[in-house]
């Protein structure tokens, strides 16, 4: 019997993408900064192996994260509904919200987002399921910072930032930012209505993803067709946003994504882990218009968008961080 899953058997290719040893690179080993130099200048997508001694702790939470996961989202709907708190950054959110991947569908994905500086504050409006489990939230925020973290110091070096405009200077502790952790479940009970994760850009500067099951795809910056990517346990995904292309100079590539629905969606339900390292929220850059835009104006222009049709959305360039649609159009699931 074929070991082959069904998406590696499918006609799209799965993507080749660099690994980076997160120890090495914790070390500032040479060869694998250059390593995730060029992952970050081609894809703009990686792995990060995180078996090692320094990256293991994020792995034994990244299981008890799934646990936590499955005990929050199987609750009823109006249950979950007391989290909403009608923000990008905290709360819950229903499937539906977003623009779906396939033409006028909605998305199909709940999440449970935890920021950052909620979570360093202890704060009483954390959800219930947060608040059960502090420790666990506490190490996986802090331990997803330090993975993400280093990579900006890396990346800082690698293209000679000056002092003041080293990316970790955009990225300070004590300033306000949207750094969010979003927990993420794709309901199995597929309707017709609501489908996947609309092709996207992501907003912030370094999203780290886990997520064992198949549905994640990039559009090849090389061929311009989408591949998928393969789920590696022991690893975590990770993909430059906007906000770092932009501080960047657009030297870093930001690649486009998108979430299917695969033949195990109609039995089991999806989860992924996403981590988005965002900029200080008064950091500003150059929006693809070339006008000056905040990080947190371009973070909340964005979602706008997020939940706008597909034909408005095809309207203006920020669901994909100004780059051209040209290439994309007619590219359905
Ligand atoms: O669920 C996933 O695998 C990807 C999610 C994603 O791209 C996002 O939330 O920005
Ligand atoms: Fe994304």
């Amino acid at each position: 019997m074929s070991q082959l899953s069904p998406q590696e058997q499918s006609n799209l290719k799965v993507a080749h993408l660099e690994t980076i040893d997160f120890s090495k690179l914790l070390a500032h080993e040479e060869a694998e900064v250059s390593k995730l130099m060029s992952a970050c200048t081609t894809a703009g997508f990686f792995y990060v192996d995180l078996q090692g001694q320094s990256g293991r702790g994020l792995l034994e939470d990244e299981e008890n994260m799934y646990k936590t996961m499955s005990e929050f989202f199987d609750q009823p709907l109006d249950v979950k509904m007391k989290e909403d708190r009608g923000t990008h950054k905290h709360g819950y959110k229903p499937p539906g919200v977003f623009a779906g991947v396939k033409t006028n569908s909605r998305d199909n994905y709940e999440t449970l987002k935890v920021a950052r500086d909620e979570m360093g504050a202890k704060s009483p409006l954390l959800p219930s399921v947060i608040k059960q489990h502090p420790r666990l939230f506490d190490d996986f925020i802090s331990k997803a910072h330090l993975v993400t973290m280093t990579i900006m110091h890396c990346l800082s070096n690698a293209l000679h930032v000056d002092a003041t405009n080293r990316f970790e200077q955009h990225h300070r502790d004590e300033a306000d930012s949207n750094t969010t952790l979003v927990l993420l479940r794709y309901p199995k009970d597929v309707s017709s209505t609501c489908v996947g994760h609309n092709q996207h850009t992501d907003i912030g500067s370094l999203t780290l993803l886990f997520s064992k099951q198949w549905g994640l795809q990039i559009l090849s910056p090389e061929t311009q067709q989408w591949e998928w990517v393969a789920p590696r346990p022991g690893h975590a995904i990770i993909n430059v946003g906007d906000s770092l292309r932009f501080l960047a100079g657009k030297k870093l590539a930001s690649c486009m994504h998108r979430v299917v629905p695969t033949s195990e969606t109609a039995a089991d339900h999806r989860y992924s882990i996403a981590y988005f390292l965002r900029p200080e929220n008064d950091i500003e850059y150059e929006d693809p218009e070339g006008h000056a835009i905040s990080a947190k104006q371009w973070h909340d222009d964005k979602y706008k968008t997020f939940a706008d049709s597909h034909e408005k959305q095809a309207k203006n360039k920020i669901l994909l961080g100004g780059m051209d649609h040209a290439t994309r159009v007619g590219i359905t699931v």
